[in-house]
């Protein structure tokens, strides 16, 4: 069945913070990526998770890109993304591993695919994005089936190399079809990206994103997503209404940027997100709204 993402979503989904919390309720969260050539599509991604509301954010990266990443955004810790040892012993501490943006598909990112497959355990949720997904599209086996939840953001190309659905056939049947071919656990949910985003889970659920507009039509759109997927999943779990809030959120941003701007620039939206958060955290209906 579609549907259309409406506004109440935000309201369902974020709720208040309780005073008897930490960082480690909010969700730990590991990206992945960021090369010598992409590094900023590591940062973007780690802005979109901390704008989003991440409890505990580290990034695993190429080594050259920590100082710009720690100059913009001092919150993230960081691993090298080389030292196997110690990212074998960090992904199974963290509630939400988001991997691809920026990360290049040669051997070395492919092992880190590997990496992840032989240490994620079944509580948790893997967002994939760029990258990992032109890496799966090539080799299937690379794929963590045994994670509670799969989350993957391809446009439009990156569908069509990972389904072999040709752009002007992605269909919602054809779409589905597929993706229950590549996931036959029925764990996944699929952001197929668009200026018309639509949102898959495998129970015949269809979500469609009303909102984005052109000026969203910048390099690293996308990598905020990736992360503000697993802000929001990190703290609201990684069930189909949370992964719509953080599409809806995003385009919303973007759509309040564009309404002053001819442009949007990714890093604006995760700047806006907390004070959208805070007009969303009390339901629609609650009478102690403040
Ligand atoms: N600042 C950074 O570090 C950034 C780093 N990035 C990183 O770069 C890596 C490669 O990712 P990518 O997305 O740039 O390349 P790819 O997957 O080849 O797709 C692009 C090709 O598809 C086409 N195209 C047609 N329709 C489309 C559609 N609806 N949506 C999108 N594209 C569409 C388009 O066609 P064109 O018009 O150019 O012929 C173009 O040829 C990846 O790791 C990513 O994370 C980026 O995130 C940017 C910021
Ligand atoms: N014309 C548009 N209208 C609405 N949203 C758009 C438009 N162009 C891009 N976007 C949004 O921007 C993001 C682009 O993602 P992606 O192609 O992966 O970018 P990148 O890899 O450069 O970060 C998606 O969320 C997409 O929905
Ligand atoms: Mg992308």
């Amino acid at each position: 069945m579609m549907k259309k993402i409406e506004e109440n979503i935000l309201y369902e989904t974020i709720t208040p913070r309780k005073s008897n919390t930490h960082k480690g309720d909010y969700g730990k969260i590991l990206l992945i990526g960021g090369n010598l050539n992409f590094g900023g599509a590591l940062i973007m991604s780690a802005e979109g998770a901390l704008g989003a509301g991440a409890g505990l954010i580290c990034a695993a990266t190429h080594s050259i890109n920590v100082a710009s990443l720690h100059a913009r955004d001092p919150e993230i810790m960081y691993v090298d993304w080389r030292d196997e040892q110690n990212l074998s012993k960090l992904i199974p501490q963290m509630d939400v591993i988001v991997c691809g943006m920026g990360m290049g598909i040669d051997a070395g990112a492919k092992k880190i695919l590997q990496l992840v497959k032989a240490t994620v355990t079944n509580n948790q949720i893997v967002v994939l994005d760029a990258s990992a997904l032109d890496i799966i599209a090539t080799d299937t086996s690379v794929i963590a089936h045994q994670a509670k939840k799969i989350i993957i953001t391809p446009h439009q190309i990156e569908w069509q190399r990972l389904s072999n659905i040709r752009v002007q056939y992605q269909n919602d049947s054809a779409n589905q079809t597929a993706l229950n071919g590549l996931f036959p656990q029925k764990n996944c949910i699929l952001v197929l990206k668009s200026n018309k985003t639509k949102i898959y889970d495998q129970f015949g659920n269809i979500l469609e994103n009303p909102l984005g507009n052109p000026g969203m039509a910048t390099g690293g759109c996308g990598d905020t997503l990736s992360g503000i997927i697993g802000g929001i999943c990190g703290q609201f779990g990684g069930e189909l209404n949370a992964v719509a809030s953080a599409v809806y959120l995003h385009s919303l941003a973007g759509d309040i940027i564009y309404r002053k701007n001819y442009i949007v620039r990714p890093t604006a939206i995760s700047a806006l997100l907390p004070q959208l958060l805070k007009k969303y955290e009390y339901n629609n209906n609650d009478v102690e709204r403040q």
